[in-house]
């Protein structure tokens, strides 16, 4: 749905503090910490640095404030006290804060250690997925156009596009209307409108797409051939020309 002015500033501001925390939690992922300890810090900064709340925590009953998705974990993987990172792992970690009543919902690829070559590559085809889907946002543009261009770039690279997640509309609501694909057609789809905000966050297989959602726990979504799978993820806003990236980190150089 569309945004007011005033909205997208407090949408600016969520998405602003979620950049931070990925910003202020590199240091601290390295070989032989737990992602629970990961959530815990994490956790701390948002509500007694940041005065803002992590949107995860009790989301539909999910136990943490942060997802921590390692190597062929896909998304949604629950911090642990037990799972301790090695060197060579990829782990993605997925911020959602709600700020003023406004959500800022943002993930990136970590590196733990030294990383293989292959491991790398696919982190950094996800994140030119990503920039490719928002690139081309403007009025006028479909869905499938978004869709499309994500697919393409993934399968060119002889990866695979992940079907059962996708991005959403965010605001005052964590997922809204619409649905963001990460796969499509040109021209299908609903055409964007300026003041719409909403998540593009594909994620992106080594091997097959096909996923698993795991049994004992209820969240966990890993690939189904164990292969590693990447996932990056911004909030942006539709504006009058083109997009407004909600959630850049000042690593990022854009346009
Ligand atoms: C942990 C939050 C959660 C629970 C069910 S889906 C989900 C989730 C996680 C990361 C996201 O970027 C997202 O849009 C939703
Ligand atoms: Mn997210
Ligand atoms: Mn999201
Ligand atoms: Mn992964």
């Amino acid at each position: 749905i569309i945004k007011t002015q005033d909205e997208i500033e407090k949408m600016r501001i969520a998405g602003q503090l979620a950049a931070t925390v990925l910003e202020m939690i590199g240091e601290y992922v390295k070989p032989g910490v737990s992602t629970g300890e990961l959530d815990r810090i994490c956790h701390d900064y948002i509500v007694n640095v940041q005065g803002a709340i992590p949107a995860p925590l009790n989301y539909n009953g999910f136990p943490k404030s942060v997802c921590t998705s390692v190597n062929h974990v896909v998304c949604h993987g629950i911090p642990s006290e037990s799972k301790i990172l090695k060197n060579g792992d990829i782990i993605n970690i997925d911020v959602t804060v709600i700020k003023d009543g406004y959500h800022g919902d943002t993930s990136k690829m970590f590196f733990v250690g030294d990383v293989a070559p292959h491991a790398k590559r696919l982190c950094r085809i996800t994140q030119e997925c990503m920039y490719r889907g928002i690139e081309i946002v403007k009025p006028g543009v479909t869905l499938g156009d978004i869709g499309h261009v994500i697919q393409e770039h993934a399968e060119r690279n002889n990866y695979s596009v992940v079907r059962e997640y996708c991005g959403h509309g965010i605001g005052k609501i964590f997922h809204e209307e619409p649905q963001i694909l990460h796969y499509g057609k040109p021209g299908q789809g609903l055409v964007i409108e300026e003041g719409m905000t909403f998540t593009i966050e594909p994620m992106i297989n080594l091997g097959t797409r096909h996923t698993k959602l795991s049994k004992t726990d209820g969240w966990t979504v890993t690939t189904k051939d164990r292969r590693l799978s990447a996932q990056w993820e911004h909030t942006l806003a539709v504006t009058a020309d083109g997009f407004e990236i909600m959630t850049i980190r000042s690593e990022e150089s854009f346009g």
